[in-house]
Formats: C-alpha cells, structure tokens, sequence
C-alpha cells in the first residue's frame, strides 16, 4: 500500500509496524478471553504513534437505495486521477451523464496533491458475512467506501479547504459530463400524482455555437465575454451582495436569430434551458413554484413576452382598483381574489417583475433569464429596465459581417467576386439573416453551387430591393392623395365658413331695416 510503505519511511513506520507484526504472529497462543484486550491495546498503542488520520465515506450511508452523495461526489472528482494512475478501472454511464465515467476499482490507490501536501484516496469493499434475503444480485451486500489518509499535521488544511475543494471540483465536474436538458412547464392540472413534475424534459443538443451565429464579430465578441464575465463571477456576485443572475433581453424582427442565439449561450456556458410558456401558467403562485424548480447553470426563456401577456399595463389593474372598497373584510377581499384567479392565466405584471428579481429570485444561482420580443417599444419600461433585463441586445437585419458568417457556414466560402455586389444590396435592402441563409442552402450538390447560391441570394436582393422601392412610390403616392384630399375638406369648409359669414351679415342688415 503506497500509504504504508510512505508510513514505513518515516520514524515511526518501524514501532508500528514491530507491533502490527508481533500482535499478529502471537495474536493465536494468548487464551480467547484476553485476545480482545490485547486487540484493544494494540489498536491504542497503534493510534499513539500513528500519525496519519483517516477519514471514511461509505457509498450507502442512510440507507440501502440512495447512495450517498459525498461518495458519488468523490467518484467524480477521483475519476480523473484514477483514469491516469490506478491499474484497475470501472466504467459506467452514470446518471444524467453524457460519457463513459471511469472510476478506481476496488482496493485501488491513487495520490492527490492539494497546496503541495501528499493524501492518499483508496476504495475499499467490505464483504458482508451475514446471510440475507435480498432482492439485488449477490454483491449488493459487499459495502464500498473510500479512505482518504493524510498527515495528522494536515488535518486544519483538510477539514477547513480540501474537502471543500473537493466538493465544489466534483460539482463543475459533475455539470461538465452532464447530460444538458430543454425543459418546458407542464400544465399546473399534472402537477399532482405518481411520478409527476412541473417540468418536462428532452436532451438538449441544439447545434448552434457562436461561431455560426451570423452577427458583427465586436457586437458578438461583446457579448460573449459579457457572459462568460457573468458565469465567472460568483465570488464578485457575493462581494457586491447581488443575486448571481443576469438577465437578457433579446429584440428584432422575426428571423433575426433571437433563439438561436439562446442555444448558443446555453452551448457556451453549458447551461440546461427552462424555455417558460406564460400563458399556461395560472397565476402567480404558479410562476413562483416553477422557479423554485428550476436548477442552477440554467436559462429561463419567456420567448415573445410582448404576446404571451398583457404586461403592458399598470402593474395594479384598474378596475380591481376601483372596486377596491375602503375598509372592505380583508379575508373577503383575499377570498375574491383567488377566486377570480383560478379562471385562466392570472400572471401579473408585478408577480412576473417578482419572478425577476424579487426574493425568491435568489433561490438558485448562476443563472439567465432571457426575454426575446419582436416590439420593444410595447414593453412595460419597469419590465425591462436595467436590473431586471440588464442588457439590451438588438438583433437586426443582415449586415455584410452577418453574411460572412453565413458565406462560411453554408458554403465554406471566406471570399469571392461576388461579395462586393452582395454588400452593396444589403446595405441597401432588409434581409433577415434567415432569408440570406435560406438562399445559401445549397439547392444542388452538382457543379459549381456556391457561385449559384450566391447568385440567387443576389436576385432574391434586387427583388427586395425593388419591393421596397414600389412600397415606398405607394406609400408616397398615398399620402399626396391623402394631402390632396385633406385639401380639398379644407377648400370645402372654407368655402362653407364664407357662406355662413354672408348669410349670417345680411340677416343682420335685414334685422336693423325692419
Ligand atoms: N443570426 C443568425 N445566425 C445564424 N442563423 C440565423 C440567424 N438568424 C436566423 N438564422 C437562421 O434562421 C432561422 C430562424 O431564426 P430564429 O428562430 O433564431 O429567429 P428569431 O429571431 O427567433 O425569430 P422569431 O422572432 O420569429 O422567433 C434559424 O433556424 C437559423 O437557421
Ligand atoms: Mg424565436
């Protein structure tokens, strides 16, 4: 044992083990009933001179069906270590994980390092002896456990950093080799019964990276370094006493990139999404609930908050308002409002600026809230202000570095003749990014398609371009007839005003000869 043989060098290593040795040789000749205090002496003679402390995690430690978590967490944050020095090794594709995770096998050793000073992590099984009737294999009963050994002078280091260190390693680990999520809220009529959830899951593998995110490459590196700032900042978060959230919001017309960019943030930072559907959660209670369950290194998405509610209006409805009656039973009043709540969705304004950035906000950490809209300007300000959304991000037409981007992706291509036509079109036209890319799939693998696709998306350019020229002759035209016609009530009621004076004069005149 490498624990041993270190013990060994040291100058104690030689009494103990002349002691391990002789209680072990005569253990047999001492009569039975003076066996066990001989064991004891030994054990405390052992513990005198031996300076290494032991510390012990047993894979089962409440109870048969879970395994500990400590255990687990230790499995994970040995795996690497055991992959490079032990000789024998398990794998196994552990719960939520996307890979092969290997662990040390039984009565393996492996050395760790931490802050220059040697421990020595071991998995050990103990086999049971007693007969039991069990409805698991035969070695459900073998109990596994680690030891971690370390000099007794270590123990401060150990206990107050180490197994720290340990865990929160085991924790990034763990997130790393997880299995990502796309969760969706269930109807809050499932919440109740065997097995049920507020969330739903799939997998989550949306291709979309950063690098095939079509944008201006400063605005995208902008961004990206504002996120992983974000995701780096937990100590910075606590220092400042601020919840570790951030929220985003993403604008621009339709086809623009808005969820494509939210798959790209989760591919970046790894995170599971919670992609909210408002207008099926009943009220406030609801939203509340759903936030609770919802896991740290996640996003949660309100995709076009502008059509999922009416968010904005005054944050107190107005007509509850004035049926608010002075020194009205508080307990009616409470009565009245759940039961107005439970017909359809009753999510606020205020219960949803709550969900942002209220007190139970804080429950979880390192996490996004993302709101995507196509009208801005339809927005309650309170919703968006910075705090709640902290950063405004506009997702616009198609510029010539978007395109780049596309060129790339779609047809491998950095240069060509044609891109001095294509920028001049779209600096001149609005194109969405998902209509450039769709005239850069190719149609054929014949020939020479990049140049084809290039050509179309130029034709489907000057189209829109003389789209939007007709658009505008139209609307020129209309409002010169509406300015003609506006005119002509003008003429018409001037005309009218006229009359009525010289009608209204020789009335007078009439009047005074009578
Ligand atoms: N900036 C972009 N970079 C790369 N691909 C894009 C970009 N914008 C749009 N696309 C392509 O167009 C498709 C539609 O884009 P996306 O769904 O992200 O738009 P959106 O802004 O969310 O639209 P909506 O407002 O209708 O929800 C995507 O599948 C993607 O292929
Ligand atoms: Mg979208």
């Amino acid at each position: 044992m490498v624990w041993m043989g270190e013990m060994w060098n040291t100058g104690f290593g030689s009494t103990i083990a002349s002691i391990m040795l002789m209680y072990a040789m005569f253990q047999q000749y001492f009569p039975y009933h003076l066996q066990e205090k001989i064991h004891k002496y030994a054990q405390y003679l052992f513990g005198r001179v031996n300076p290494y402390i032991q510390i012990t995690i047993h894979e089962y430690s409440g109870g048969r069906f879970k395994r500990s978590e400590a255990y687990m967490a230790i499995e994970t944050y040995l795996s690497a270590k055991s992959s490079k020095q032990a000789k024998r090794l398990k794998a196994d594709i552990g719960k939520n994980s996307k890979n092969l995770v290997l662990s040390m096998d039984d009565l393996e050793e492996v050395i760790d390092e931490y802050q220059g000073v040697q421990l020595w992590w071991a998995s050990r099984k103990s086999i049971s002896t007693q007969q039991s009737v069990s409805l698991y294999p035969s070695n459900a009963d073998d109990k596994r456990y680690y030891t971690l050994k370390f000099h007794k002078k270590f123990r401060g280091l150990v206990v107050d950093s180490y197994l720290n260190h340990v865990f929160e390693a085991a924790k990034v680990l763990g997130m790393k080799n997880r299995q990502r999520k796309l969760y969706t809220n269930n109807p809050s009529d499932n919440w109740y019964g065997y097995k049920s959830s507020v969330w739903s899951h799939v997998v989550f593998n949306h291709p979309s990276t950063f690098r095939t995110l079509a944008m201006d490459a400063e605005k995208k590196s902008d961004i990206m370094n504002d996120l992983t700032t974000f995701s780096g900042a937990k100590d910075y978060y606590a220092k400042i006493g601020k919840a570790w959230k951030r929220g985003y919001l993403l604008y621009g017309p339709p086809g623009t990139g808005k969820s494509t960019m939210i798959a790209a943030i989760a591919n970046l930072l790894e995170y599971d999404i919670y992609d909210l559907e408002l207008t099926s959660v009943k009220n406030n209670t609801e939203l509340r609930k759903l936030l609770i369950e919802t896991s740290n290194k996640s996003i949660i998405v309100i995709e076009d908050i502008d059509c999922s509610l009416d968010l904005t209006g005054q944050r107190k409805n107005k007509k509850g308002k004035e049926e608010e009656k002075e020194g009205e039973d508080p307990i009616a009043k409470k009565a009245k409002e759940e039961t107005s709540s439970s017909e359809g969705s009753k999510v606020t304004l205020s219960g949803l600026l709550n969900f942002i950035d209220g007190l139970w906000s804080a429950c979880g950490e390192e996490r996004l809230i993302i709101f995507t809209t196509n009208h801005v300007e339809k927005l309650d300000p309170a919703l968006i202000r910075r705090g709640r959304m902290d950063k405004h991000i506009e997702l616009s037409y198609c510029s010539f570095g978007a395109f780049k981007v596309l060129a790339k992706n779609y047809l491998d291509l950095e240069s060509h003749h044609l891109f001095g036509t294509i920028k001049h079109l779209l600096e001149e036209t609005q194109m969405t990014p998902a209509d450039v890319a769709e005239n850069l799939m190719p149609k054929t693998i014949n020939g020479n398609f990049a140049e084809l696709c290039l050509e179309n998306l130029i034709e489907a350019l000057q189209n829109k371009k003389e789209e939007a020229k007709s658009k505008a002759k139209e609307r020129e035209m209309y409002s010169k007839d509406e300015a003609a016609a506006v005119n002509q009530v003008l003429t018409n009621n001037e005309a009218k005003v006229n009359d009525t004076t010289l009608l209204l004069k020789k009335a007078g005149k009439d009047h005074q000869g009578c």
